[in-house]
């Protein structure tokens, strides 16, 4: 269920049609709804009833500072990957307690502004972070509260490009090996060690790998326990998908509650596991079918083999069928057409013969009408570029009846802004 449905043939986001928002910002745009954004984020918060937890929700989905202002004020915590989005959350009024700093990389810069600002966790995912962290935080004497992004080795049955948890992927450390980093983070002056994180792939559909990945992390938590290693929360990662086409990925709440189930058959007769606070990443949950892109056709082109719709957004706009061949609903704005239905690859202007937004898609249209692709809220202007010197688009929140223009579209001259010529 959104926010984005037909009224006598029209397609409205919320109370206004998309037509509309169109004339007065030009296509191609995104365009967000607030009710199904914040109803996504509550349905995480909601499922949890009086356990203790925290919603950080996955920056790199949608970074723009309005949607993290709006789940700042619903209370929302952060994931983050960067300093660029530590920034940003500051900015949109996020809270540095509520912030967990999770990434492969993290550069001596990064750290030191998580640890100038106090956040709540680092996800420490190699072995020579750790050092790096201790070092950094003796230099500025505080101490860092870190947890390990363990990979537990669990296939996420997802796509091989967005799957994480695997031991031939770059992300966390071995859980045969995190034994080890937690008894040497145990004995360092600098570190607070806090909780455990696991985060095996992105656009799950089934609970069964959260729960196999869950086992091994309890597993270890058991073994740390043993050895005065206590920690206080769980960061069990995002990766809950959606529905794109016919995907039926659970419920937020079925899945939460069959986490606390799990939890609650782990440790049947103790009260210890509702003392762990769970922190879970969600990012696609959150925002991917709070948005779509808004493009127009430009010009219809049948050839003897194919018919391309040419349309003024392209894969630098939205990269995911590109990337991953990902298939997202594209649906006439307007249902009254006089065209005859066709068959059409949806194509964008970028010199690049991946250029396409779907494939073989039945569609009635004609040059000028405009389309929208659903479930484009994540991962959708978080991955645009700048290729083919295109600026990136405008972004609008819808909020009832009003439109609130959240990004302006980029101009010509910020495409070389910060560029210089030599002398
Ligand atoms: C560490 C981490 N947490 C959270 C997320 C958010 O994932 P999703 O958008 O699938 O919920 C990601 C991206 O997959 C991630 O790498
Ligand atoms: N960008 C991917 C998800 C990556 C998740 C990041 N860890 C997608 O669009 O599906």
């Amino acid at each position: 269920m959104d926010h984005f449905n037909y009224r006598n043939g029209e397609l409205f986001a919320e109370d206004i049609a998309v037509q509309d928002i169109v004339y007065k910002y030009g296509s191609p745009c995104y365009i967000y709804s607030r009710a199904t954004l914040e109803r996504h984020w509550k349905a995480f918060d909601q499922a949890f009833g009086e356990h203790a937890h925290l919603i950080c929700y996955a920056v790199k989905a949608n970074s723009n500072i309005a949607i993290l202002n709006l789940l700042a004020r619903l209370g929302s915590g952060f994931d983050i990957v960067s300093l660029g989005e530590l920034e940003r959350v500051l900015k949109a009024g996020g809270d540095p307690k509520k912030i967990v700093f999770s990434g492969v990389g993290k550069r001596e810069d990064e750290i030191l502004a998580a640890l100038k600002i106090g956040i709540r966790c680092f996800n420490i995912e190699v072995s020579g972070e750790l050092d790096r962290i201790n070092l950094l935080a003796g230099q500025l004497g505080v101490i860092a509260p870190v947890s390990f992004r363990v990979n537990p080795d669990v296939d996420a049955k997802t796509h091989p490009y967005i799957s994480t948890g695997l031991k031939e992927n770059k992300f966390g450390i071995d859980i045969q090996q995190a034994l080890t980093e937690y008894r040497r983070a145990a004995a360092m002056p600098y570190i607070n060690v806090i909780g455990i994180d696991c985060h095996i792939g992105s656009q799950l559909t089934e609970t069964r790998p959260f729960l196999d990945a869950l086992d091994k992390i309890l597993d270890l938590v058991a073994t740390l326990k043993a050895e005065g290693i206590n920690l206080h929360h769980l960061d069990l990662g995002g990766g809950l998908g959606i529905c794109y086409k016919d995907e039926q990925p659970p419920e937020p709440a079925e899945y939460i509650q069959a986490v606390l189930a799990r939890l609650g058959k782990t440790c049947p007769e103790s009260a210890e596991w509702t003392g762990f606070e769970i922190l879970l990443e969600p990012g696609r949950a959150i925002v991917g079918n709070a948005g779509i892109l808004v493009t127009q056709v430009e010009y219809l082109k049948p050839t003897a083999h194919k018919n391309f719709a040419i349309v003024d957004a392209a894969m630098n706009d939205l990269v995911r069928p590109s990337l991953y061949s990902a298939w997202q609903n594209i649906i006439p704005v307007n249902l009254q057409s006089n065209a005859e239905e066709t068959t059409w690859d949806i194509v964008g202007p970028v010199c690049e013969t991946g250029d396409f937004l779907g494939k073989d898609r039945p569609l009635k249209i004609a040059p000028g009408d405009l389309l929208a692709i659903r479930s484009s809220g994540a991962y959708g202007f978080t991955m645009s570029s700048n290729y083919n010197s295109r600026p990136r688009l405008t972004e609008l929140m819808v909020d009832g009846s009003s439109l609130h223009l959240i990004r302006e579209r980029e101009t010509i001259a910020q495409l070389w802004a910060g560029e210089h010529l030599l002398p």
